[in-house]
């Protein structure tokens, strides 16, 4: 699903933050990506995302060079990524089902059509009783379960999490990894970046390490 070979990035004229990146992600996996603060998780990440492209190498995605694509297929190829960001990013004046649905409206899916489905992963996320408050009266843990749903609302094939569980207590972290879990064995692919050692341990997933610019894949 993923190979990078040779990959680097720089800013602007910076040094390289990531340097001769080489590695394959195969679908159905789950791997954390971990490393030291400033090791490039969150710059990975966003060549994952396709809001980066690399400075020099090749990067394969869905069967395609990534780096040979104009904005249109970027685009179209963007729609089978999620992302769920440490700080949430939920639009405060909508309500949670609101917030959810919002990627299938943008895609101009009639509400007809969507509704029940929205409704039904809320539920599954457990927030079924909390579809219609707006983000500032949920907890952490009820607004990163908000933020997963609408990361997966529109089934992506690979979900990429930065640092998901920076903002909530150690004992939700673990449960919404558990969310995370149960989406891969649905089959979605995986990449969550987190610096927790104890996850880390709790769940057994290989590790992508990242370290001086360089990457190891470890179990
Ligand atoms: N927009 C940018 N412009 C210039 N340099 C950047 C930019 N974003 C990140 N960097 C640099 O790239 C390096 C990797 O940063 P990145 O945020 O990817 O690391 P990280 O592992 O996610 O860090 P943390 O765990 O602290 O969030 C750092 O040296 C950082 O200063």
């Amino acid at each position: 699903m993923i190979e990078f070979n040779d990959v680097g990035l720089r800013y602007g004229q910076g040094p390289e933050v990531l340097k001769d990146l080489n590695f394959k992600v195969e679908p159905g996996t789950f791997h954390f990506l971990t490393g030291p603060s400033g090791s490039g998780k969150t710059s990975l990440l966003r060549l994952l995302l396709l809001s980066l492209k690399p400075s020099r190498g090749r990067i394969t995605m869905f069967g395609q060079d990534v780096t040979k694509l104009d904005q249109d297929r970027l685009l179209q190829m963007r729609r089978h990524i999620g992302i769920v960001f440490q700080e949430f990013r939920l639009l405060d004046h909508l309500t949670t089902y609101e917030n959810v649905a919002l990627p299938l409206r943008v895609l101009g899916q009639p509400e007809s059509d969507y509704r029940e489905n929205v409704e039904e992963l809320l539920r599954w996320v457990g927030l079924g009783e909390r579809m219609s408050a707006h983000p500032p009266l949920l907890s952490g843990g009820e607004k990163q379960r908000a933020a997963i749903a609408r990361a997966v609302i529109a089934r992506p094939e690979l979900l990429l999490a930065d640092e998901p569980t920076g903002n909530v207590d150690p004992e939700l972290s673990e449960r919404l990894v558990h969310l995370f879990a149960e989406l891969n064995r649905s089959g979605t692919t995986i990449i969550l970046a987190t610096h927790e050692l104890p996850l880390l341990d709790k769940f057994g997933y290989p590790r992508m390490v990242l370290r001086d610019g360089g990457v190891n894949i470890h179990g």
